[in-house]
């Protein structure tokens, strides 16, 4: 089996383990888009997973887990310590309980029952980043299961270091430290953002939303009264800069910040809403206060709203596929309060969670990559998609940690 995805960058050569044979030239099918002509990646043979790998990011189940979770989230990211309290004290509020440990059984148990509905025999794994259980235990759990070649799917739709390529070198790390790089072979799942299964409920949900602000305020001008914030996780300006394949020269914000932007226009397109104003704004913000990270901060656009005439804000949770911490504690704790001091209605939608389209989403991802889909056939609601199988090089390294070898990636 090659490594040729794995790279030698630092001359840290790791462990081999995945999808080298696909870069052999002529194993990247073209197609006629613009995209295909760049070199851009889809894998277009049919391949046999025989597992599943369901990677999470992992969350507290008690109090005494909160501090070493916390610990391994911030690991070599120099997180001042107050911020690291400050965020015990949100979990802590919970019996230091997150939910997300809990979404992913969940999404687990109904991906496994799509699966079956649509004849796959793919049994799934779960392991998370920064919680038990953890991916290296994952994988041990697969090849104690006898199987070989495992497409991975990460809770997490769009382009960035930590959505995406960590995720990719959690990979790399588990092979290296499980010793399993000769037995197991790992694909990704393209990152989803413009995905429809990922997308509709994000249209259900502001649906609902101006429903209820008008039916909280009969009447209100739609175009003037209300505001649409569709909120995600800020990351450091130096991370989204670096967001995507270096080659589509994305500019300021990167991927990152050019999907969100690109989905949320899809949402209030499709709802014939184009003209009630929206914006993209940013949550969950920490490290040192002098390094820049995406702004504006929620709050402080909600703090602005009443100035404009806003009566009502929906607030969207566009970056997070289910009520974990993030949204539960900076959104529907802070961002309610802030709404309540300026005395704006708010109201805020859904994740997707597991709502059957976002399920079947998932399960229609897998199958792209069990059949071999042409990059031209795959469903992609923005422009910028469909997103790669396979990462480009360079795409989304982490400007403060430097360069670690990456599964589903290119060779640097
Ligand atoms: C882009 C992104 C997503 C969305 C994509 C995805 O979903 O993967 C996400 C998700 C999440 N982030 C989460 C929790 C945390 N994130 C932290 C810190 C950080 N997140 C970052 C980015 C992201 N994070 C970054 C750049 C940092 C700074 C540290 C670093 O440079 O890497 C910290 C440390 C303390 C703090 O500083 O807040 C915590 C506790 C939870 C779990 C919630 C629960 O327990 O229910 C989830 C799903
Ligand atoms: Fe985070």
């Amino acid at each position: 089996m090659a490594a040729a995805n794995l790279g030698a960058g630092g001359g840290s050569h790791k462990a081999p383990g995945a999808t080298g044979e696909f870069f052999a030239p002529g194993s990247l099918v073209a197609s006629a888009t613009p995209e295909a002509q760049c070199g851009l990646p889809w894998i277009e043979t049919p391949t046999s997973y025989d597992g599943i790998l369901l990677l999470g990011f992992g969350g507290p189940e008690g109090q005494d887990d909160v501090i070493p979770f916390l610990r391994n989230v911030t690991r070599g990211r120099g997180i001042p310590d107050e911020r690291l309290e400050e965020v015990a004290h949100h979990y802590r509020h919970f019996d230091g309980i997150s939910p997300i440990n809990e979404h992913n059984r969940e999404l687990k148990t109904a991906l496994a029952a799509e699966l079956t509905a649509r004849g796959l025999d793919l049994p799934l794994f779960w392991g998370n980043r920064n919680w038990a259980p953890y991916v290296n235990e994952a994988m041990t759990e697969a090849a104690n299961a006898g199987k070989h070649r495992l497409l991975a799917l990460a809770t997490s739709a769009y382009s960035s270091f930590s959505s995406c390529r960590q995720y990719r070198e959690d990979l790399a790390d588990g092979l290296e430290d499980t010793g399993l790089g000769q037995t197991l072979q790992i694909d990704k799942v393209r990152q989803f953002f413009d995905h429809p299964g990922f997308v509709a409920p994000f249209v259900e949900g502001v649906r609902d939303g101006l429903a209820s602000v008008e039916a909280k305020f009969p009447g209100i001008n739609l175009e003037t009264e209300v505001e649409v914030l569709f909120s995600t996780h800020s990351i450091p300006n130096s991370d989204a800069d670096r967001s995507g394949p270096p080659e589509r020269g994305f500019g300021a914000g990167g991927a990152y910040v050019a999907q969100h932007r690109a989905v949320a226009e899809v949402i209030m397109g499709k709802l014939g809403r184009t003209t009630t104003p929206w914006q993209l704004v940013f949550q969950s913000r920490s490290g040192p206060p002098q390094v820049p990270w995406l702004e504006p901060d929620v709050n402080d656009a909600i703090r602005l709203l009443p100035a404009t005439g806003r009566k009502a804000v929906l607030i969207v949770p566009l970056g997070f596929v289910s009520d974990h911490m993030e949204v539960m504690w900076d959104l529907d704790t802070e961002a309610m309060e802030t709404s309540a001091e300026v005395g704006i209605f708010a109201v805020r939608t859904p994740t997707p969670g597991i709502h059957p389209a976002y399920v079947s989403g998932l399960v229609d991802l897998i199958l792209e990559r069990v059949t071999g889909l042409p990059g031209a056939n795959r469903p992609h609601e923005t422009t910028l998609g469909p997103w790669y199988d396979v990462c480009r090089t360079g795409c989304c390294e982490n400007a403060r940690l430097g360069f670690k070898p990456a599964l589903s990636g290119l060779k640097p």
